[in-house]
């Protein structure tokens, strides 16, 4: 169960605390955020509402400790990340509890977070142990008018702290994609989690704690974004920002130094639907990639753009499964559940509304419980509606009839965003043309936007994000070249 049993030092009467210096403190502020179950609207936990004084000392330990970790061998940094992620997976259920709690994600999918998120950690730590343990080697006779008589050695090292802020619909698995590469990098870390998804976060870091890595290397503070974060984004002792959210992510861009930054920011990921598709297969694809943890997640299809003359029978097939999702309760493992928040409930009904009142066809009616949104597919909208363009980040889908395979191009690209997109045809050719033509950091061909296997690359365009994650692009980004020129006093050619 959350903080009893291994957890029993996270917590401390009914607020869980907050990780500096290897242990596990109560904020000086004397105050707490509440953090809302969506399913009963009522304060399911609450954490320490972090002060910028504690803020600075974080800093400080992440500052010293990095300095020794960075000494630390490669090798070593590998199997206390190995150790990490079994105790991560040892631990699942309470973890997977507190996903259930926190953000309604449904049962099974909580689980599947939190064993993902060990093999994450497994993965990046196997990935760094290969590719740092390889640098580069330049003779400068390869550039014109040299002779041989330098030789370069390029190696990859740290940059020093690295401030990690995932969003709600993955607290744990987007902040160990952060974690994990930082630290094989030889980097130390500062999680700042979502407040809705705090408690699991801090659940995982303690599974850090317990596999033992140095005092200070990892630290998490908690408290709302918009009263500590600014001073965490623009602290001085911050070398590098990742980052996953919404447009939050853009306003951070403006106000960080002069630091690296990794972005990955909200979507509205199109599904071109072509008139020789297997329609069966897109039907599923859209349940799966529009429906699934309730739209919650970037990679979501957020607008079908289907040729009309499969458009009917398309929207009768997808219409049918929509009707056998299951509504209610995380607990009970339900497709559909509560969307993360009342405001966010909120600002879904405004879209939906908006399409009513611009004559979107409602496949099914509108229905709303508290944060509790029945599944809703939005037939015949026109580009003048909101969720044309706009993420709903919940389970509503709509559906623009195209009339040329150009017309769904144009209107993917011309959203602000351009995280994936989808393409669904028997024809491999036409596939790879369309893919080319979208303006999007991925292209699905047969099947939806998916952020994993979690060691691929990963990126948006343009809105959608800076930068580009996935195991290996985010140990490389984390990390900055430094050579060594050995320059010799006569020309040197090996002879065999
Ligand atoms: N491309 C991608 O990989 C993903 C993108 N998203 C996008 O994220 C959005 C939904 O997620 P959501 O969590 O609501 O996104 P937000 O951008 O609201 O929040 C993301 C994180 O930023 C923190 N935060 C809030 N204000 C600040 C600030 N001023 N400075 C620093 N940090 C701050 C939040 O903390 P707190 O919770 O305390 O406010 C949270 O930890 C959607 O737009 C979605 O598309 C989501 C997942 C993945
Ligand atoms: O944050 C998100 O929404 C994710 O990055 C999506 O990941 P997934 O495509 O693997 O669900």
């Amino acid at each position: 169960m959350a903080g009893t049993g291994v957890f029993a030092d996270v917590l401390e009467g009914d607020v869980y605390k907050y990780y500096a210096d290897g242990e596990w403190k109560k904020s000086s502020s004397g105050k707490s955020v509440a953090i809302i179950n969506p399913m009963t609207r009522k304060t399911q936990y609450k954490v320490q509402a972090c002060t910028q004084e504690e803020v600075n000392k974080v800093m400080e330990s992440a500052k010293t400790a990095q300095k020794s970790w960075a000494k630390t061998p490669l090798w070593k940094r590998a199997e206390l990340l190995h150790k990490a992620a079994a105790i991560l997976k040892e631990h699942k259920a309470p973890i997977a509890e507190c996903l259930v709690k926190e953000i309604a994600k449904p049962a099974k999918d909580a689980v599947t977070e939190v064993v993902r998120s060990g093999d994450l950690v497994s993965y990046t730590a196997e990935e760094g142990v290969r590719i740092l343990g390889e640098g580069k080697f330049l003779v400068s006779d390869s550039f014109p008018g040299n002779q041989r008589t330098k030789y370069c050695l390029t190696s990859k090292i740290p940059l020093g702290v690295i401030l990690a802020i995932p969003p709600f619909n993955y607290p744990v698995n987007l902040a160990v994609s952060k974690i994990a590469p930082a630290l094989i990098a030889g980097n130390s870390l500062v999680l700042k989690p979502p407040t809705q998804g705090a408690v699991s976060a801090l659940h995982m870091v303690h599974c850090f704690h317990l596999a033992g890595f140095p005092k200070g290397l990892i630290s998490c503070v908690t408290g709302k974004g918009s009263e500590i974060g600014d001073f965490l984004t623009m602290h001085p002792g911050v070398n590098c920002i990742s980052f996953t959210g919404g447009d939050t992510g853009i306003a951070i861009s403006k106000k960080a130094g002069m630091i690296p930054l990794q972005m990955e920011l909200g979507g509205k990921d199109a599904c071109i639907v072509l008139e020789d598709a297997d329609l069966d297969l897109v039907a599923a694809n859209i349940i799966k990639g529009g429906f699934s943890y309730s739209g919650q997640r970037c990679t979501a299809v957020k607008v079908v753009l289907v040729m009309e003359s499969v458009a009917d029978l398309l929207v009768e097939k997808v219409k049918a499964k929509v009707g056998k999702l299951t509504v209610g309760a995380p607990e009970d493992d339900c497709d559909i559940t509560p969307v993360v928040s009342e405001s966010s409930a909120n600002f879904i009904e405004g879209l939906v509304k908006d399409a009513k009142e611009k004559g979107a066809t409602f496949c099914q009616e509108y229905k709303r419980d508290g944060n509790l949104i029945w599944p809703l597919l939005l037939d015949n909208v026109r580009p003048d509606m909101r969720i044309a363009w706009e993420e709903p980040f919940g389970p509503v889908l709509p559906v623009i009839r195209i009339n040329s395979v150009e017309e769904g191009i144009h209107h993917c690209n011309a959203s602000n965003f351009g995280l994936q997109g989808c393409v669904f045809t028997k024809d491999v050719n036409k596939a790879i043309l369309i893919s080319d033509a979208m303006e999007t950091g991925t292209v699905q061909i047969n099947s939806a936007p998916a952020r994993g296997p979690d060691h691929f690359p990963f990126q948006g365009l343009k809105d959608s994000g800076i930068g580009s994650q996935g195991v290996t692009n985010s140990i490389n980004m984390m990390t900055k070249i430094k050579t060594t020129v050995i320059n010799l006093p006569t020309p040197s050619y090996t002879m065999g």
